[in-house]
């Protein structure tokens, strides 16, 4: 109808735009490092030049005060990326690096590290510039910081972030400064708070972001111009489509490249199933009857609208299932507390639209309902999403089950599509069929 579509479309667009939200979400998300089993591939600037990798902390002769610091944060080893990222970022020369990897994979603390111990204590004024695309994306990657050189409090961070006035022409005292691209071109050109011929290392994080948002790529560029040309030049970014590339590339010259490229998701290990229903109503019904089988590990529930999401998750309260309710309406921080709640495994349940979840890594989820099947805009099958919602990596590779929802022509259409796209026969499941029920769950 007319209105639902309008309806996912608010939600659809509010999301889609706020990339920023998606990454502040799976920061949050991520208290450990995200397993991966992709090689690293590296580019190095000069090809001739050795490749230097760590598997101990120790190789990269930190200060002590930082060594403490990063096993105090609980860290044994180096990430994946770590081991090739910072013997590059620590290497004198200093060189310049463009790294891509999804989020949780070890960035973050990566650059921190470098910022940290380059830092020279004794001479109070900025020396390293980080910036991120929003307020929040900021403080976050500040308390790392902080976190780290917990044991080193002769450095010093700045906050360069709306709300944070400081008078023209004050010296700012940190070495360390954090913040968005607006204020920091404020207080490196207008305000002259900070003196940009000073700073000798510049990181962008979140590059993929921060082009996303208005205004943020020139301010960006701009601050990148009035730095000294033997600064240290840093990129980070968890995706790598052309514009985040050809981006990085005017910012970060003569880079080295470090990228981990995400593990390629199948359907091989999933079983896929399809029930026929008349409406809403039989489908919630259906629903009911496969409950006790999906519920023997977390499963989630997907629906196209808002609205649905949000009257399937009462219905099944009702029943007195313990649902969890994913919803667009939602503060990032509301949205964090529930995919923690689920991912600790409070509740088994979680009911969501494919907005709300994209991009979101809850991997121990083995049962995919789709209450209502993916589509685009135009009402054809979104075969991306599919993949995204019910594949495996090859690590996570433990069977899944998913169980499409059908309750009309179009829906079966879509179901068809879905097929002949993965070239994967899907079954017909009996609801009322007990020993078909069982046979799914095991
Ligand atoms: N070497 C390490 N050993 C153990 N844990 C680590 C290590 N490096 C980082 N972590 C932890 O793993 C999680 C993800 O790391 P980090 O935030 O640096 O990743 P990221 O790639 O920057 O992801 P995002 O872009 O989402 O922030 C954090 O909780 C961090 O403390």
């Amino acid at each position: 109808t007319q209105n639902s579509t309008s309806e996912s479309f608010t939600c659809h667009s509010c999301l889609l735009e706020d990339k920023a939200a998606q990454s502040l979400l799976n920061k949050m998300i991520h208290t450990s490092l995200v397993n991966t089993t992709n090689q690293v591939e590296v580019l190095q600037r000069d090809p001739n030049s050795p490749l230097y990798s760590v598997k101990t902390f120790e190789e990269l002769r930190l200060k002590d005060k930082l060594l403490k610091g990063v096993y105090d944060m609980g860290f044994n080893r180096p990430s994946k990326i770590q081991e090739n990222a910072l013997p590059m970022m620590l290497a004198e020369p200093p060189q310049n690096l463009i790294a891509q990897s999804q989020s949780g994979t070890g960035k973050t603390a990566a650059f921190v590290l470098a910022m940290l111990s380059h830092v020279d204590p004794t001479n109070k004024w900025a020396q390293c510039l980080c910036i991120a695309p929003t307020y929040e994306l900021a403080l976050q990657t500040g308390k790392v910081i902080e976190q780290m050189g917990k044991f080193y409090p002769e450095v010093k961070l700045a906050y360069a972030i709306r709300g944070n006035k400081l008078d023209r022409g004050a010296k700012l005292q940190e070495q360390i400064v954090i913040g968005t691209p607006g204020t920091v071109l404020d207080w490196c050109s207008k305000l002259k708070i900070i003196n940009p011929k000073k700073i000798s290392v510049f990181v962008l994080d979140e590059a993929d972001v921060m082009i996303a948002t208005q205004g943020h790529q020139d301010q960006s560029i701009r601050i990148q111009r009035m730095l000294p040309k033997e600064c240290q030049m840093l990129l980070f970014s968890a995706t790598f489509e052309d514009s985040v590339w050809k981006f990085a590339e005017r910012v970060v010259p003569d880079p080295n490249i470090i990228k981990l490229k995400r593990e390629e998701e199948t359907l091989d290990t999933i079983k896929q199933y399809y029930v026929l229903c008349s409406d809403k109503e039989e489908k919630f019904t259906a629903l009911c009857n496969i409950y006790g089988a999906i519920t023997i590990a977390q499963a989630m529930i997907f629906c196209h609208t808002r609205r649905t999401a949000g009257w399937l998750a009462a219905e099944l309260t009702k029943e007195g299932h313990v649902v969890a309710l994913l919803s667009g309406e939602m503060t990032v921080e509301q949205r964090a507390t529930i995919i923690e709640r689920f991912r600790e495994g409070k509740e088994k349940v979680l009911v969501t639209t494919n907005v709300c979840s994209r991009g979101i890594d809850v991997e121990q989820v083995s049962v995919v309902i789709n209450f209502d099947l993916p589509m685009d805009k135009d009402g054809n099958a979104d075969n991306e999403t599919y993949l995204h919602r019910i594949g495996r990596t090859g690590r996570f590779g433990k069977r899944g089950l998913a169980v499409n929802m059908i309750d009309s022509k179009h829906s079966m259409n879509i179901l068809n599509q879905i097929e002949e796209h993965f070239n994967k026969k899907i079954n017909k499941l009996d609801t009322d069929d007990l020993d078909e029920i069982e046979k799914i769950s095991n």
